[in-house]
């Protein structure tokens, strides 16, 4: 994980709502153990959400001139995000290419924390995908880019249909990659698993 400060959230009002919570599903939230949990749940979600209030264009401020003008790709960076329909985890991994525009690039750690703050919201899986190669073009300015993110959802593995061990793959790409067959096809093939 990445070292976003957490979110600037209403403790008192997630205490008392995780409190209500135990109460309607049968339980004491005044036993052992269950004592600290509204608070905990208050910090926990803190973190779990702090990509709210995270601006991507702080994140991308910071570019410097490399005399490449060719891919970068940086794969497997890890992500947990919670799933905006049941508010469960998803997680696995997001793959990021780009073209730079004029010899510019960002810091490759950059690119991870751009993942964060997206996963780190309620989010779905497509929306989150589209959002991170967005924000690559506005505030990077890059010629184009690729985003692939493979995830398991809990809420297809731990209830519901329960189908552990599948995964969600989603895409997203934009400018000339979107334009470039030729160029897309040798991101692709650079960005995913089964070429590694
Ligand atoms: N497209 C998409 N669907 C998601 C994502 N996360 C969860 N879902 C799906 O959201 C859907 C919500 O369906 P609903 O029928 O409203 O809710 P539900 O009755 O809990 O559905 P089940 O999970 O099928 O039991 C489910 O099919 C989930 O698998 C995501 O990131 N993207
Ligand atoms: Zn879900």
């Amino acid at each position: 994980m990445t070292d976003l400060s957490p979110a600037p959230v209403d403790g008192p009002r997630i205490e008392a709502a995780v409190r209500e919570i135990l109460l309607a599903i049968g339980e004491d939230p005044d036993r052992d153990g269950l004592q600290d949990t509204p608070a905990r749940v208050a910090r926990a979600y803190a973190e779990s959400f702090a990509g709210l209030h995270a601006d991507p264009a702080e994140v991308l401020a910071k570019k410097f001139a490399v005399d490449h003008q060719e891919l970068v790709i940086v794969r497997d960076i890890e992500m947990y995000s919670t799933c905006e329909h049941h508010l469960l985890p998803f997680h696995g991994v997001a793959h990021i290419g780009y073209l730079p525009q004029g010899g510019v690039v960002t810091g490759l750690s950059k690119l991870a924390r751009l993942v964060d703050i997206y996963a780190r919201r309620p989010q779905v899986q497509e929306r989150m995908t589209g959002q991170i190669a967005d924000a690559l073009v506005e505030h990077l300015d890059v010629l184009g880019c690729i985003v692939v993110v493979e995830a398991e959802h809990l809420c297809m593995s731990m209830r519901g249909i329960r189908k552990p061990g599948a995964s969600t793959i989603t895409s997203a790409v934009r400018g000339i990659l979107a334009r470039s067959a030729t160029t897309r096809a040798e991101a692709m093939s650079l960005l995913v698993s089964g070429n590694r």
